[in-house]
């Protein structure tokens, strides 16, 4: 889903490199305020904070899915590695994090989400990877 194209948007600062610096807001808001953001062809979301935390939940299996696949494949990884040394490849590592900094704007992803994400998948990965190269018996 995605935010209708023909209104402003007034948060769109905060998906384009670092956050902004803002005032604070001071408002007390008359609940729900603005107007849902998540929309396809017949429906909007969401009416109630359950509504919204009911699709986080699903959103969030999906994620441990993906995630447990791409660390079978940090494993699998380890495999071609001949020494601990050269597990960790910062070239890399750099790759992978500016390249989903780059994509993140066309998912419309903050790209301060996709740089910190992505920076904890890859140091979280290497240590996974560590683990595993040190617990082989020598070939
Ligand atoms: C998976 C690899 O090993 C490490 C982990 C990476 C990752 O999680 O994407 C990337 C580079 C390496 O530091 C690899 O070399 O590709």
């Amino acid at each position: 889903g995605s935010m209708h194209a023909l209104t402003t948007d007034f948060a769109e600062a905060c998906y384009l490199g670092a956050l902004p610096s803002l005032g604070p807001s001071n408002s007390i808001r008359l609940t729900p305020w603005g107007s849902p953001t998540i929309m396809n062809e017949t429906t909007t979301c969401c009416s109630s904070l359950d509504e919204v935390r009911a699709g986080i939940d699903s959103i969030d299996a999906q994620l441990l899915n993906l995630l447990a696949q791409r660390a079978a494949y940090v494993r699998e990884a380890t495999r071609f590695k001949t020494t601990r040394d050269v597990v960790d490849v910062p070239t890399r590592d750099t790759q992978v994090i500016d390249g989903a900094v780059q994509n993140a704007l066309a998912f419309h992803l903050p790209q301060t989400v996709a740089k910190a994400v992505f920076t904890a998948i890859i140091n979280s990965s290497v240590s996974f990877e560590l683990c595993v190269f040190d617990s082989y018996p020598d070939t």
